[in-house]
């Protein structure tokens, strides 16, 4: 009888203390708390949904309240009439959209994803690529627009390369004769008053997607010759990645109707992605005829692309890839340079400190780039970074929940679209000390220690697993153009001044008309 009443308190210990381990409620007392006392999620507040219609029709053109190109003040207009927690439901053919204002609560939902997080975006690109174009993606679509298992495949087969700091140090040198021949070029684009052309957004586009074409497809595409004619393959590409980047916001914000029926964006859209497929795959056979003939001794004399392919025999995965680095690579990069030109252009006492910096690090402008030297640029670093957090190119990144969660006291039901409105939490004085103030020097060492600086308020390249793919070359390819300007011309803007509107990313609208003078020394 003893024997039995001991082993039943052995299995009821090994029960109790297997409990503790394994349910987190046990473990900790307070989360159980926390769960009993959340509110439901249908109290989370924000606009009311109408019948048929729920909340879609606010981002109708017209009869809209929210308009999309409007959409940075949306979310701060959301933030001030709701608070820091704003749900936006029946929206129809997608889930809610949960807007949270919280840098505690958005830092919590970043550390507890698991291995595959899943950002909710690009819904018409997984259309594209796992529904129109499955025979070209089939289950190895890449990282855009890709989910779960698939993703995480991907993601591991080239996360390494293209994140590696010796990979990135290769393209030091490329960046640079890209970035002098677009100097040159804006010299030659001057007018009378030493101005660029309306147009010179569409020529930092080019800039930027000479750049990508030298990172993901090893080719010098022609983007920055004078006079490229209107049909022109560079052209072409430049205006397909306008077109489908500008558009997704409609496709996806917009009332879906291209779900059920191709409408004119939509089938424009598709043929705009089939001809990236086209040029993806032949720069990427070029690249794999010539590895095929290279004599490789060390993978380190190996560019990315021909990493890849010398892993990857098939050289779908470079093509691929390189179709998703040129989907994000482009206007990301280029809005984000309009915005941090103007920015440099409007602010003349920094653009001056900037200069004495750069004519430390580079006391011979026509010295090569390097590594030492870029590390040295640590205010252009730190203005940079300031441009993110007041003007964030990116509005903001989001998450579905895989799990059920308590947000700012709200049951949240595993499924929905957290928003991290980064271009409001960036902003908000709760998390930044001087939030009004644009201060670089916040993001330097040595900097006031009293400085409040949420590390989760500000982040322009997302976080975790599923972070930024391309930031490495996007942080060199800025540096790069920034200091080999910088150093040599002075830049002005001496025009209205422009407000910032979001065309898909968030950047000044309207003319870039700089002026560029050179500098005495
Ligand atoms: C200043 C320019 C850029 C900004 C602000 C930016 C920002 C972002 C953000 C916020 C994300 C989402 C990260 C997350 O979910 O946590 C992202 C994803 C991504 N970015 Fe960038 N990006 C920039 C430039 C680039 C460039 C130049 C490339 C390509 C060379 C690139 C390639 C990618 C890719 C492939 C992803 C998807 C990663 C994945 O889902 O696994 N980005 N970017």
């Amino acid at each position: 009888m003893a024997n039995k009443i001991t082993k039943i308190t052995k299995t009821l210990i090994r029960h109790r203390s297997q409990t503790l381990l394994t349910d987190p409620e046990t473990f900790c007392p307070a989360q159980a708390q926390e769960k009993q006392r959340a509110k439901p999620y249908s109290q989370v507040p924000g606009p009311k949904a109408i019948p048929i219609l729920g909340n879609t029709w606010r981002l109708m053109p017209i009869v809209g309240q929210y308009d999309i190109s409007d959409m940075a003040r949306v979310s701060l207009l959301l933030y001030q009439d709701y608070g820091k927690i704003v749900k936006l439901s029946n929206l129809v053919g997608r889930p809610d959209l949960l807007f949270l204002y919280d840098a505690d609560e958005i830092e919590k939902i970043y550390r507890q994803e698991g291995p595959t997080p899943f950002r909710p975006s690009m819904p018409c690109l997984v259309k594209y690529k796992s529904d129109v174009r499955k025979d070209f993606f089939g289950v190895e679509a890449g990282v855009v627009g890709v989910h779960g298992e698939p993703w995480r495949i991907f993601r591991t087969k080239v996360q390494k390369p293209i994140l590696q700091l010796r990979t990135v140090k290769k393209y030091i040198e490329p960046i640079e004769a890209v970035t002098e021949d677009f100097i040159q070029r804006m010299l030659e684009m001057r007018d009378s008053n030493q101005e660029m052309p309306h147009d010179f957004d569409n020529e930092i586009h080019k800039w930027a997607l000479e750049c990508i074409g030298r990172v993901s497809l090893d080719t010098r595409l022609g983007c920055l010759d004078a006079n490229l004619p209107t049909d022109s393959e560079p052209q072409k590409i430049i205006n397909a990645a306008k077109y489908a980047l500008r558009n997704i916001a409609l496709l996806e914000l917009r009332f879906p109707f291209w779900r059920y029926f191709p409408t004119t964006i939509w089938t424009n859209y598709v043929k705009n992605m089939d001809y990236f497929i086209e040029i993806c795959t032949k720069y990427i056979d070029e690249a794999m005829a010539r590895l095929k003939t290279k004599e490789v001794k060390d993978e380190k004399d190996l560019s990315l692309v021909e990493r890849i392919l010398a892993s990857e025999p098939n050289p779908k995965t470079a093509t691929i890839l390189a179709l998703d680095l040129i989907l994000v690579g482009i206007d990301t990069i280029s809005m984000a340079v309009c915005s941090i030109l103007y920015q440099i252009a409007t602010r003349p006492d920094q653009q001056q400190k900037l200069y004495e910096e750069l004519r430390r690090v580079m006391p011979d402008p026509r010295e090569p780039l390097d590594s030492n030297k870029l590390e040295e640029m640590v205010f252009l670093k730190a203005f940079v970074k300031e441009v993110f957090r007041v003007y964030s190119t990116v509005i903001g990144n989001g998450r579905t929940l895989q799990e059920d969660m308590i947000l700012l006291g709200y049951k949240v039901p595993k499924g929905v679209q957290v928003v991290f409105p980064t271009v409001v939490t960036g902003n908000m004085a709760e998390y930044v000390s001087e939030a009004d103030q644009f201060y670089p020097e916040r993001w330097m060492k040595g900097g006031d220690e009293n400085f409040k600086l949420h590390p989760f308020a500000s982040l322009p390249y997302g976080y975790g697993a599923r972070m930024c793919l391309g930031r490495r070359f996007a942080d060199l390819e800025i540096q790069v153009l920034l200091a080999k300007l910088i150093r040599t011309y002075k830049l002005e803007f001496n025009h209205k001044p422009l407000e910032y509107k979001v065309s898909f990313m968030y950047a000044p609208d309207g003319e870039l008309r700089f002026k560029m003078t050179k500098r005495k020394d």
